[in-house]
């Protein structure tokens, strides 16, 4: 068996081990071609030419296909105009040498040198017509390429894209499309290559028999020394991928506006200098041994080179000496093989990268077949029109992944539809995967999630999404403006002024609005010039905002309040009660019990069962888990000492002590 080359192991550097806590091995989707490559030899290469041209031409049949009829043309005809030129040379060489007066062997010649010009014309010609329509035909390709992989990106089920090697898989497949438009230019260049060669090599036996070993002979070396490089360099940049990204992640972290204020308050800044250049000197001494080694093979492919050279110039001075060959032949000869020799090194190299970027583009098609099995289903059972209740049964759910115990344990539960039902409980108990397995973003492990009588997992997921209007704990900050950061609640409905206005007037947040500089067209994207950063407070409204403008018969807020001042506390949940008059469906998670008083169901979960379900009241007489909770805030308000006016207003948080029971 052939040995791989090995790539140095990457040096554990003092950083490295302290920052990370430990070596940063290599552990991307990579690793499933890695081996693909390492093996990669010349007969390997011949072989999988014909599968790769194909693929890049298929590549460029999708996105242009008269650009991509134009390059193909173009290059064939490159290639056989060369041999057309070789043959008149030949030509033009065999009149000048053969015998005469000079003045008749030029005339002779002309003939030749007018095919050579015209030739060369014809050569110019298609090659402007290739490069004008490779320029246009590779932006196509990366687009329809990333286009295939956003498209595939968006559709998958939430848990695919939390899935961890799905998730690598998008990570490595992500280079696909650049390298899809990267493999047109270098199967052109190859298809050229390949028939200059071609035309070479029939040129030569044509004249002589035995110069195509030759020609073959002076041009294995530089072949050897251009796989062995390439091989190398694959290796050291798979062993070495994760180190060099963790360098580089080290300078984000000196720019980037959320790491700021602790780089200056802290004195980060020199601590993370120094550990940078820490690791990007140990990646140096890798590229210095890269360095190294290429030079000594290049110099050995050099040598080898040299003498095949002197040894196909002995043959020809052989072939000339003994008779076997014209001068005129031989002149022909050293032109088709510097020709030929130039081809088959192209060929080598080209190939070469042409298989490199094949197997990212490889693993953009293994994401298109895996996305396939994660895809969101359409269709299915229609919901019930006006549900009446959402019933959990005995639903349970564990992340996937080493997950120690499932977030949700044998749940059931009613949801009951027009009425405000809180979720309660710690931190970790399961309320937010609880809603999101509501919403269909997960599917129970066991168990049913029933609307009425339908079960959840035969509808129509989408019919079912558009029933929900969700406010969740870490909902997205549009990097857009305050508009669309309302509108995209609902971006299948045509954005109008009203409708943005009644949610903003729905959520409360007009003041927020107000204090932006072109209010709704402020753009809420610090990192952009003209761009302006909101609150965590005013952000929260502007969530609010959003989920208003989408209209679902359900609302779930996942800690509504969290960053919310006093007052504005008191208006949202002011404003939720009235969703819940108007016949909505509000589900509620929130810590700060005093808010779950108005709710008409509490549910209270802990590590992922459900404990107790009642009214607010009911919970607190039965002084249970509720019961609990709730007097530990109360107690924290009961010990405050007063401020010196008794009469200030009612903080939202102030929570009346319990009942005993
Ligand atoms: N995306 C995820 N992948 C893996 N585990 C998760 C994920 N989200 C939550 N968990 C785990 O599931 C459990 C329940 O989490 P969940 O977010 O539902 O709790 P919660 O009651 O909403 O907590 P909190 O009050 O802190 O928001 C926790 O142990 C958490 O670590």
């Amino acid at each position: 068996m052939r040995k791989k080359p090995k790539a140095e192991a990457p040096g554990v550097s003092e950083s490295e081990r302290l920052l990370f806590g430990g070596p940063l091995r290599y552990d991307t989707g990579w690793n499933s071609h890695q081996d693909a490559f390492l093996e990669l030899n010349l007969r390997a290469m011949v072989t999988r030419l014909p599968s790769l041209l194909t693929a890049s031409f298929r590549l460029a049949w999708q996105a242009d296909r008269p650009a991509a009829r134009i390059v193909l043309v173009a290059e064939v005809s490159r290639g056989l105009s060369q041999a057309v030129s070789l043959l008149a040379v030949n030509s033009v060489l065999g009149r000048l040498i053969g015998g005469g007066p000079l003045e008749e062997r030029l005339r002779g010649a002309v003939p030749a040198l007018v095919v050579m010009a015209a030739v060369m014309m014809a050569g110019a010609l298609l090659r402007a017509a290739s490069t004008y329509a490779t320029g246009r035909l590779e932006p196509k390709v990366e687009r329809v390429a990333t286009e295939r992989y956003l498209e595939r990106a968006a559709t998958v089920e939430l848990a695919a894209i939390e899935d961890h090697t799905f998730h690598k898989l998008l990570d490595t497949a992500q280079y696909g499309a650049a390298s899809a438009r990267r493999m047109i230019s270098y199967a052109t260049r190859v298809v050229n290559a390949m028939i200059s060669l071609v035309a070479a090599a029939g040129v030569l036996t044509v004249l002589h028999p035995a110069l195509l070993p030759l020609l073959v002979t002076m041009t294995l070396p530089s072949a050897w020394s251009a796989l062995t490089m390439a091989r190398r360099r694959y290796a050291s940049f798979h062993a070495w991928v994760q180190h060099v990204r963790a360098g580089r992640l080290l300078g984000a972290l000196l720019i980037e506006p959320e790491a700021a204020p602790e780089v200056r308050v802290h004195g980060v800044g020199p601590f993370l200098l120094r550990h940078f250049r820490a690791m990007a000197e140990t990646a140096e001494a890798e590229q210095t041994r890269l360095a190294r080694l290429a030079a000594g093979t290049g110099l050995i492919a050099a040598g080898w080179t040299g003498l095949a050279t002197a040894a196909t110039y002995a043959t020809l001075g052989g072939l000339l000496l003994g008779g076997a060959m014209a001068l005129s032949v031989a002149g022909t000869a050293v032109i088709a093989i510097r020709t030929g020799s130039q081809s088959l090194d192209t060929l080598v190299v080209e190939v070469n990268a042409l298989h490199e970027e094949a197997l990212f583009v490889g693993d953009l098609q293994r994401l298109h077949t895996e996305a396939a099995d994660w895809v969101v289903p359409v269709g299915g059972t229609a919901l019930p029109d006006e549900p009446r209740e959402i019933r959990f049964e005995n639903v349970t759910f564990t992340y996937p992944g080493d997950a120690r115990r499932p977030a949700l344990d044998g749940v059931t539960l009613s949801v009951p539809l027009g009425k405000i039902v809180a979720l309660v409980g710690e931190n970790g108990s399961g309320k937010t995967t609880l809603v999101k397995l509501l919403a269909g973003l997960y599917a129970p492990g066991e168990g049913r999630i029933l609307w009425d009588d339908v079960d959840a997992a035969d509808t129509d997921r989408r019919l079912l999404a558009e029933r929900v209007a969700m406010v969740a704990q870490n909902f997205k900050r549009w990097p857009f403006t305050a508009r669309v950061n309302v509108a995209v609640g609902r971006p299948s409905v045509p954005l109008t002024e009203e409708r943005v206005a009644d949610a903003v007037g729905e959520a409360g947040a007009q003041d927020v609005l107000a204090d932006l500089p072109h209010g709704l067209d402020t753009l809420l994207a610090r990192n952009f010039s003209g761009g302006h950063e909101l609150s965590g407070g005013q952000w929260q409204r502007l969530g609010i905002a959003r989920a208003a403008y989408r209209h679902g018969r359900i609302l779930i807020v996942d800690e509504p309040t969290a960053a919310l001042d006093a007052r504005a506390e008191l208006e949202v949940f002011e404003k939720i009660r009235a969703l819940a008059g108007t016949g909505q469906t509000v589900i509620l998670i929130t810590h700060r019990l005093a808010s779950v008083r108005h709710a008409d169901l509490v549910h209270v979960l802990e590590q992922g069962r459900l404990v107790e379900s009642g009214t607010p009241e009911e919970l607190l007489a039965s002084g249970g888990v509720y019961a609990e909770l709730y007097s530990l805030q109360a107690e924290q308000f009961t010990k405050v000492p007063r401020g010196p006016d008794p009469s200030s207003r009612d903080l939202p948080g102030e929570v009346p002590a319990p009942k005993a029971g």
